[in-house]
Parts: structure tokens; C-alpha cells; sequence
């Protein structure tokens, strides 16, 4: 899969912008706050119909203008697409995919991107919710069937937790619970599943970019966390376990008027030669994590969908050191992945020609 070209018009502060990619490697140099990572946001935004900096569509047009358009020619499977966004300050977005009007979720799995950020760090440090975020992410772009059922199960516990409150309240009966569990049960036993699925595929690419990148030092190990589960449960029926710490929670569900069990709480573990890399890992030992996680999603897109998704790698050259950058590169050079980098700096790429440099200064690109 490759974007062959990209058309901006009064998007962030490009007021025209007209690009055609390298199918291989795309380096975007310039100083900061030039509009590097704006190109890099573009393409992100097309793979998932939103940005990974606003969730306001508007903050991505032009300052004074009212409206703006990102177009996209990629190809997918061999097939070449067309795919335009229209933003406006009055009006709701429009998504034309070959010219026909279409829904966002019917953009997922369109283009496949993987993007790897210095904020990315925190999919280490920071909360459960982010590594789900990252998860979820993954496996929605794979399969648009898990993204409903994400969807479906999160209005499940949206609905139960209000019927929780309306319990306490006396405003309803407790067995009117019995009603909402079982399709509660149903949907976090397809998610877990799907999830665990995931994690074991995620685990092994993981550990041999790990391996691969820290020369042989290092093993890197992934596993999945279902809130709330011992040891001993682990052998059961995932179902059956899920009816029970729904009925042993019950009362403390409607005291705090949430569900306390379920794929919402659940998180994943990384450990490296068996050390919690979040509470114990250095901070080059944790960005190696994400960074083998980061190009295991890569191969875990490409095992789902026939083909390497656009790596998307915005001003992580600067975190890691010359041989990780090395490495790094060479995997892209090899697989000839599609990856767009940005960087202040030409330092941090090998003397001979590796791709096409474009130089980023104002708004304005020149090759
Ligand atoms: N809606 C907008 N309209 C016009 N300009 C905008 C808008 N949003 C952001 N900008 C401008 O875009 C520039 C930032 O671009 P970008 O984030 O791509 O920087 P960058 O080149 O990646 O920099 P850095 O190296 O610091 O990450 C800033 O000059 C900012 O003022």
C-alpha cells in the first residue's frame, strides 16, 4: 500500500500544497513549526477520519479561511483510489471516497497507517486506557467488525451503568440487570478474545524486532491483563467467568453506579527479560519497547491485510541512538515500506541517498 499523492488546500498553514511521494522512504527536513508534522497529520487523518493532536476538525483549517480539503491518491492491493476530506466552519465534513459520499466508519481500513511519536512514550509510562487505545487501534484497522462491536459494547456499559444509577436511586429494579448482562457477557467475551488474539500475534513480531534491535540482548514480552482475573481462573470459560464476577459485583456496581468488570478496565503488560518495562525498564530500554511495538504493528497490519500499512515516523529520529536509527532504517529499506519522517535535522540520516528529501520551510515543500 502507498499514498502517491497528496493535495492540501487552506489545511493547517498550507494554503495550496500539491505532493507526489516516493513509494519508499520520504524525509520532510525543516525547523521547527515550519508545518512538518502537518503532512504526517494529513495522512493519519485519512487512515482513521481523525487527527492524533485535535479532535476538532476545525482547528485543521487555514486561520481566517472557511474551509479547507485534503486529497489522497493511494493504492491498495494494486488498485488505485482517490479519497477527499472537505472541512468547513459552518457545515459537517464530507468524506468522498472515488467521488461517492461515505460514512466514517466506512473509512477504516482504507489506508493503513502506523504512526510512532515521541508522545508515543506514554504507551509505556502513562494509564491502562492508552495501551487499549493502542490495542484497539490496531485490530479495528484490520477488521472493521471488531470496531462495531468496540462500539456496540461501549454503549452496552454506557446503558447498563445508567440502569446501575437509576437502581440506586430506586428508580429501577435490580433484575432488570438480568436483561443487560448477558449481552454484556456476549460482547466482552468476542472483545477479549479478539484482543488476546492479537496480543499473542503482537508478542512474537515484537520480541524478534526487539531482538533485532537491541542485537540479541534483549527479549520483549506482551501479554494481555483481563481485569479482575487470578491465576487459577485463567483455564475457564471466559463466559462463565464473566456471569460470575458479574453477579458477585453486583451490589458494588450500584453503589458506585459503573461496571466494574470488563474489556474497559482490562490493560496489557510489557516485560523485558522478564522486568515490568513500565515501572522498571530504562528509559532506552522503554523506548526500544515501543519502538519494536510500533514495527510489529507493521507486520501485524500486513499479516491481516496482505500489505505493509504507511509508517508515519514524526521527529523520533532525535530519540534514538545511531545504531536503533540504523537498524531502523535498514528494516524500511528492505521491506520497502512507505514511511514519511520528519526531522530538523539531516544529521540523523545516512550520508548516501536512502529516499526522497523534501525541505520544509513556511507552508511551502520543495524536493
Ligand atoms: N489552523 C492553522 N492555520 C494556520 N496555521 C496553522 C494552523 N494550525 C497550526 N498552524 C501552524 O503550523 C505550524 C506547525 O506545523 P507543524 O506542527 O507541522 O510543525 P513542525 O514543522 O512539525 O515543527 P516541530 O519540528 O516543532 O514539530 C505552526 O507554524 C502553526 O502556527
Amino acid at each position: 500500500m502507498f499514498v502517491r499523492s497528496l493535495t492540501l488546500r487552506n489545511y493547517r498553514n498550507y494554503s495550496e500544497l500539491h505532493l507526489d511521494f516516493d513509494q519508499n522512504i520520504n524525509v520532510f527536513l525543516g525547523q521547527n513549526a515550519q508545518g512538518k508534522t502537518n503532512i504526517i497529520e494529513a495522512v493519519y487523518y485519512a487512515s482513521l477520519g481523525r487527527s492524533h493532536r485535535t479532535h476538532t476538525d476545525t482547528d485543521l483549517i487555514f486561520w481566517d479561511k472557511p474551509a479547507a480539503s485534503v486529497q489522497l491518491d493511494f493504492d491498495r492491493l494494486g488498485v488505485g483510489n482517490h479519497l477527499e476530506f472537505q472541512f468547513s466552519r459552518e457545515k459537517r465534513r464530507r468524506i468522498l471516497l472515488n467521488e461517492h459520499p461515505i460514512r466514517p466508519k466506512e473509512l477504516i481500513g482504507s489506508i493503513n497507517t502506523v504512526l510512532f511519536s515521541p508522545e508515543d512514550l506514554f504507551l509505556i509510562k502513562g494509564a491502562p486506557a492508552g495501551r487499549r487505545r493502542f490495542l484497539d487501534g490496531e485490530i479495528s484497522q484490520a477488521s472493521p467488525a471488531y470496531y462495531h462491536e468496540l462500539q456496540q459494547y461501549t454503549r452496552i456499559v454506557t446503558q447498563r451503568n445508567t440502569l446501575l444509577k437509576r437502581i440506586r436511586e430506586r428508580k429501577a429494579a435490580p433484575d432488570m440487570l438480568d436483561l443487560w448482562d448477558p449481552q454484556l457477557v456476549d460482547s466482552a467475551v468476542k472483545i477479549t478474545r479478539k484482543r488476546q488474539e492479537a496480543v499473542r500475534k503482537l508478542n512474537m513480531l515484537a520480541n524478534l524486532m526487539q531482538r533485532r534491535i537491541s542485537g540479541n540482548q534483549e527479549n520483549l514480552a506482551i501479554t494481555y491483563e483481563i481485569h479482575g482475573m487470578e491465576a487459577e481462573d485463567m483455564t475457564k470459560d471466559l463466559a462463565s467467568w464473566y456471569n460470575k464476577e458479574l453477579a458477585s459485583h453486583r451490589e458494588v456496581d450500584i453503589l458506585r453506579g459503573s461496571t466494574s468488570r470488563g474489556p474497559h478496565h482490562d490493560d496489557i503488560i510489557l516485560t523485558v527479560n522478564g522486568i515490568n518495562l513500565r515501572s522498571f525498564g530504562s528509559q532506552g530500554q522503554q523506548r526500544t519497547g515501543v519502538l519494536s511495538l510500533k514495527l510489529s504493528e507493521l507486520e501485524f497490519l500486513r499479516s491481516e491485510t496482505g500489505e505493509y500499512p504507511i509508517l508515519l515516523l514524526d521527529d523520533v529520529m532525535s530519540e534514538l541512538d545511531v545504531n536503533r536509527r540504523h537498524q531502523l532504517m535498514e528494516f524500511i529499506r528492505r521491506e520497502r515500506i512507505q514511511t514519511m519522517i520528519t526531522a530538523t535535522d539531516a544529521a540523523y540520516f545516512p550520508q548516501e541517498r536512502i529516499g526522497t528529501y523534501f525541505h520544509v520551510k513556511a507552508g511551502q515543500i520543495t524536493r
